[in-house]
């Protein structure tokens, strides 16, 4: 293995561009950016030196949805309405799941992640406990929330509940500040008004976030109305699960009201256009809407059984490709916003720094080859980022100042792609022999 995995101390990025100018970053022991400029190499006695030539540098992305170990299940069942694909393949093949594959799913996803620049994820699925020793592991940030599911059964919500509360007691005693937990009520239509009022008052107590699915289709909205007289964000409002440290994902059937109250609300809405088209939810998320009324607006890839892959710099793409078809704007949600979805604003969803390379920031950095076809003309680097480059074009990562990936060698890479590949056939097979 490359030394430079193991290597520990401060850092130095020699002659990197950012913005367009050519500079040195310096990161301390701790893992913090200590200096950006032309002399910042003559601030620190670098245990560690990266070469930046022909490289961008730009903040790690981060993926505000996502269910990681759903990586096993990826091409496992496609083309089909979004409640068939859930209750007809999905959740049969999940009951079957073991911590040990959730480990193994997880591992895989977070490879996939390195790869494309990604450095933290905001993750709702079962078995977090293992989810969360493979994030360790692979040095990466998160926030697990357990998806808590009860259906309106009673009984199921009181296992739902202790699920929640042993999870995170789990994550509070790890006290590694790289691995946060969070309450996670599925959806409106999975999670009954009981179950809802328990998290939101869980979450505050807890003093922690919450990550839920909000309005992703239209009969999502219909039937909360149906049921309850009230659209599902008035819902979620109602029994307070909408909180500044709330994730809410897909957001796509809100009315203005919802939007504005978003925004008063200090939420993030996770935009999610790959998953959404996929499933043709047949409406896409008013960015418009969400950026008047101040919700921070973020970008997640939802999980590989719906996307397939875990690549934010190909869902930024989609995110400003899929505003402008649907809201018939070609100004929409230009270059520069997409890369502040994936980052700055991501970043403050999850509470992990400012998201942006400045000085004080976390040393969550990525590296771009200039040289990329992809990179080629460099007139723009965020139109290239955004519109041109895929994750392919990330070669180097680094994660609260520890190299993740370098020159696109992640160590142990071919043990955990050989590791997932099993535990998922395995996991199919099971399945398979039950039904
Ligand atoms: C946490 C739970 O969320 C499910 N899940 C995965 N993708 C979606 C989606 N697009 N919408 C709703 N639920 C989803 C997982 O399959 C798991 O059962
Ligand atoms: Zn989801």
């Amino acid at each position: 293995m490359n030394e430079i995995f193991t290597a520990r101390g401060s850092v130095l990025i020699a002659g990197v561009t950012i913005d367009g100018s050519t500079v040195d970053i310096a990161l301390d022991e701790t893992g913090t950016i200590a200096a950006i400029g032309k002399d910042a190499r003559k601030t620190i006695d670098a245990d560690i030196v990266i070469d930046g030539s022909d490289r961008i540098a730009v903040p790690g992305l981060v993926n505000t949805h996502t269910h990681a170990a759903m990586s096993l299940l990826r091409g496992y069942a496609d083309d089909m309405i979004l409640q068939d694909w859930l209750s007809q393949k999905i959740w049969p093949l999940e009951a079957h799941l073991t911590g040990d594959d959730v480990y193994a799913g997880t591992r895989l996803a977070c490879l996939e992640m390195i790869k494309s620049g990604t450095v933290a994820f905001n993750d709702m699925y079962f078995f977090m406990d293992r989810a969360a020793a493979a994030v360790d592991e692979m040095g990466m940030r998160a926030t697990f929330a357990y998806g808590f599911i009860d259906l309106g059964m009673e009984e199921k919500r009181e296992a739902e509940i202790k699920a929640t509360e042993t999870l995170i007691a789990h994550i509070k005693s790890l006290n590694n500040p790289r691995i946060q937990a969070a309450v996670g009520p599925h959806s409106v239509y999975t999670v009954s008004p009981e179950a809802l009022s328990w998290c939101g008052d869980f979450a505050k107590e807890q003093n922690i976030g919450i990550h839920v699915h909000l309005s992703e289709t239209e009969k999502e909205v219909v039937d909360c109305v149906a049921q309850f007289g009230k659209r599902p964000a008035v819902l979620l409002d109602e029994y307070g699960c909408l909180t500044p440290r709330t994730v809410a994902a897909h957001c796509c059937w809100l009315d203005e009201a919802e939007c504005r109250l978003l925004g008063e609300r200090g939420v993030t809405a996770s935009h999610n256009p790959a998953s959404n088209m996929k499933l043709a939810v047949n409406r896409a998320m008013p960015y418009h809407w969400l950026k008047q009324y101040g919700a921070n607006i973020a970008l997640g890839t939802d999980g590989c059984s719906s996307n397939n892959n875990l690549d934010l710099m190909e869902e930024m793409k989609f995110a400003a490709l899929l505003q402008k078809f649907a809201w018939n704007s070609p100004t929409l949600l230009p270059a520069n916003e997409a890369l502040t979805m994936a980052t700055a604003a991501g970043a403050r969803a999850l509470g992990t720094g400012p998201g942006t390379l400045t000085v004080g920031a976390p040393a969550d950095i990525v590296l771009l080859d200039t040289r990329a076809v992809c990179n080629t003309p460099l007139f723009h680097a965020d139109s290239n980022a955004v519109y041109a480059c895929n994750g392919s074009a990330v070669m180097t990562v680094l994660c609260q100042g520890r190299i993740l990936m370098h020159e696109r060698e992640v160590p142990g890479e071919e043990e955990i792609v050989r590791e997932a590949g099993d535990a998922a056939l395995s996991l199919a097979d099971r399945a398979e022999e039950s039904s």
